[in-house]
């Protein structure tokens, strides 16, 4: 899916001109992860803070150790401080908790990012580019935009009862499997090229599991699986295109699953997931809906927006429509 381009107001001009409320007057809290990218947001601060100040933009830097830190750094700041989250989709994900709104819809304290994470899957959905700061800041000159967010509660196993808010989606099985593996591809690959040295290597220890999934209560598939996503955006892994159908403005989730695959069929499928060419496979199953329940016979890895959250014998996600105020999406 193209995401369609952002609508400056009347009268904006996207390099300097203020938006209804003028750029000059909102504040931001700068949010780098200086580990995004294995250290690229950290090295790439000096050019990103000169552009910065060369649009005389009012900000505070936040950089911590942690996701946790940065998070209770933000939720102490005043609500109309704007966020700017500067890393991939792991450092938005951390902050949502301060972004969506008292009853998970919107209203929340408005986000920019500046992709600079190692597959940036959500920022590449909105045609954002990593490094490229001139397009991720004027844009901040652009009509504010509502896009939804997904609600995960991680129904057995690791992490048992606790609840995630989700930007771009959460995967299970061969794909959370693979994000395990990224942590142990050669150093000197980075992005696609780490997500398609641990893809081959997990399918080497493929396995299929039996899995039921279910979307607004009905049953989408039952039976065993290698894998199962719920998704918010289209892509994950650096680039591949899961869920084409997805958008993340119509207040709905997606769901897959695969059906039983051999190595040699999941090879073939994978090619077609890169360009998003898989829906209309036979063991490819997918619904939208509003909520959706995935449930293993047995434990099985779990990644959250790309980050690795242990093996998990079940999980619910529910959509939470126009969730947060996108700034330059
Ligand atoms: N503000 C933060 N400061 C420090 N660490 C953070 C922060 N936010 C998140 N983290 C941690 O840093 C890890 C990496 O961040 P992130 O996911 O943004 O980068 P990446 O993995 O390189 O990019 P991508 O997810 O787009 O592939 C996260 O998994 C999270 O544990």
């Amino acid at each position: 899916m193209r995401w369609p381009q952002p609508t400056p107001y009347p009268g904006a001009n996207v390099t300097s001109a203020p938006s209804a409320r003028p750029l000059s007057q909102r504040t931001y809290a700068v949010v780098l992860n200086p580990t995004a990218g294995r250290g690229l947001a950290r090295r790439e601060w000096p050019r990103l803070e000169a552009e910065l100040r060369a649009r005389g933009l009012p900000f505070e830097l936040l950089s911590e150790a942690s996701g946790a830190a940065a998070l209770a750094r933000v939720q102490a700041l005043p609500p109309d401080v704007a966020v700017l989250a500067v890393g991939g989709d792991g450092t938005v994900g951390a902050l949502l908790p301060a972004l969506v709104g008292p009853a998970g819809g919107g209203g929340g304290r408005p986000l920019g990012i500046v992709p600079l994470g190692s597959g940036n899957d959500f920022a590449g959905l909105l045609g954002l580019k990593a490094g490229d700061f001139a397009s991720a800041l004027d844009r901040l000159a652009f009509a504010p935009r509502q896009v939804d967010a997904l609600r995960a509660t991680i129904l057995g196993g690791d992490g048992a009862g606790t609840s995630h808010l989700l930007l771009n989606g959460l995967g299970m099985g061969f794909d959370a499997q693979v994000t395990a593996l990224t942590l142990r591809a050669p150093a000197r690959l980075s992005g696609f090229g780490r997500y398609a040295w641990a893809a081959l290597a997990a399918l080497r220890e493929l396995t299929l599991t039996p899995v039921q999934v279910e979307v607004d209560g009905q049953a989408l598939y039952a039976g065993p699986s290698c894998l199962a996503a719920v998704m918010n955006g289209t892509r994950y892994g650096g680039g591949f295109h899961i869920s084409p159908a997805s958008d993340p403005r119509d207040g709905r989730l997606n769901a897959l699953a695969s059906g039983p695959v051999t190595r040699a069929q999941l090879l073939g499928l994978m090619a077609r997931v890169l360009p998003g060419r898989h829906l209309g496979h036979p063991r490819v199953h997918h619904a939208a809906g509003h909520t959706a329940t995935v449930t293993w016979a047995r434990p099985t890895y779990l990644h959250l927006d790309g980050d690795l959250a242990g093996q998990v014998t079940g999980v619910r996600v529910e959509v939470l429509p126009g969730a947060v105020t996108l700034l330059n999406g």
